[in-house]
């Protein structure tokens, strides 16, 4: 699989799974800092966030504060319209906020911030829309997943890394026993998300975003994707966007409800 991936030669056309732009830091100098202090843990945090879209005279988002420790799964549910894919994109830095900041602070053991906070990078974020499926273009597992992966030969190097990063992702979300060759859109549908969210793993996000990961699987899916999540934790912060209050997903996240454009907290 190595070997297929770093030979891959394809467009260096931007990645449709990753059309973020550098708006914001987070990730890399995160790391760097973890591995300094050890102790202690950092934690994403939307300050007074509002959106009004331009062009536009009413505000999607009022004012919304949400917090989220690193290596946890929190979850942000609310009614079709409430604005949750309004928030995720904002994460994401698919847009920007009208007021209010996102950032990533650092505190210690006794949860004392530990200097200022550092604005969230794009890179390090990772989104997976509603039917990621949909957006599939290519023939071949091989193709869809390394889509926009740069073909001059100056980057092999930087191929390689992709190469690794694309081996671990697919054994982090359990496809290392379908055939690269393989048609992503005859792949069943929890595979396929899984496949989405490989795609995002590959570029080694710290923040992973997803909207509405279940809809459209049967039980045995939907269970499937909600055990990957949480094991994906254990490496990645996750904060996924639901119109559903499903068991599955309640119980094994920090659940948020998301109403008006302001969230309650539900369950901690
Ligand atoms: N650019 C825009 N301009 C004006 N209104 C918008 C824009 N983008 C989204 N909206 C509206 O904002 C509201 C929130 O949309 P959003 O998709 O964020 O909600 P949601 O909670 O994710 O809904 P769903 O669960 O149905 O996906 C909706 O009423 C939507 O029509």
């Amino acid at each position: 699989m190595l070997a297929a991936a770093a030979a891959a030669a394809v467009p260096p056309a931007a990645s449709c799974y990753s059309p973020l732009k550098p708006a914001r830091r987070w990730g890399i100098s995160w790391r760097c800092r973890a591995a300094r202090v050890e102790a202690g843990f950092s934690q994403l945090e939307v300050r007074k966030v509002t959106y009004r879209p331009p062009g536009t005279e009413h505000n999607l988002l009022n004012e919304i504060n949400l917090s989220l420790r690193e290596k946890s799964f929190g979850l942000i549910f609310g009614r079709s319209g409430s604005g949750k894919t309004t928030l995720l994109q904002l994460l994401a830095g698919l847009s920007e906020p009208t007021s209010g900041s996102i950032c990533i602070q650092k505190y210690d053991d006794s949860g004392n911030p530990i200097g200022s906070s550092e604005m969230l990078t794009s890179q390090r974020v990772g989104i997976v829309f509603q039917f990621p499926e949909r957006y599939f273009l290519a023939d071949t597992v091989l193709e869809e997943v390394t889509f926009g992966w740069p073909r001059q030969k100056a980057d092999t190097l930087f191929k390689e890394q992709l190469a690794v990063n694309l081996q671990n992702a697919f054994n982090s979300v359990g496809l290392t026993t379908i055939s690269l060759d393989e048609d992503p859109q005859s792949l069943s549908g929890g595979f396929k998300r899984r496949l989405a969210l490989a795609i995002q793993l590959v570029q080694t996000p710290n923040l992973l975003l997803l909207d509405e990961p279940l809809a459209g699987l049967d039980w045995k899916a939907r269970a499937d994707v909600v055990n990957l999540l949480k094991d994906l934790k254990k490496h990645h912060t996750i904060l996924v966007g639901t119109i559903s209050t499903s068991r599955l997903l309640m119980e094994n996240a920090n659940g948020r409800e998301f109403e008006g454009g302001n969230f309650a907290c539900v369950k901690m």
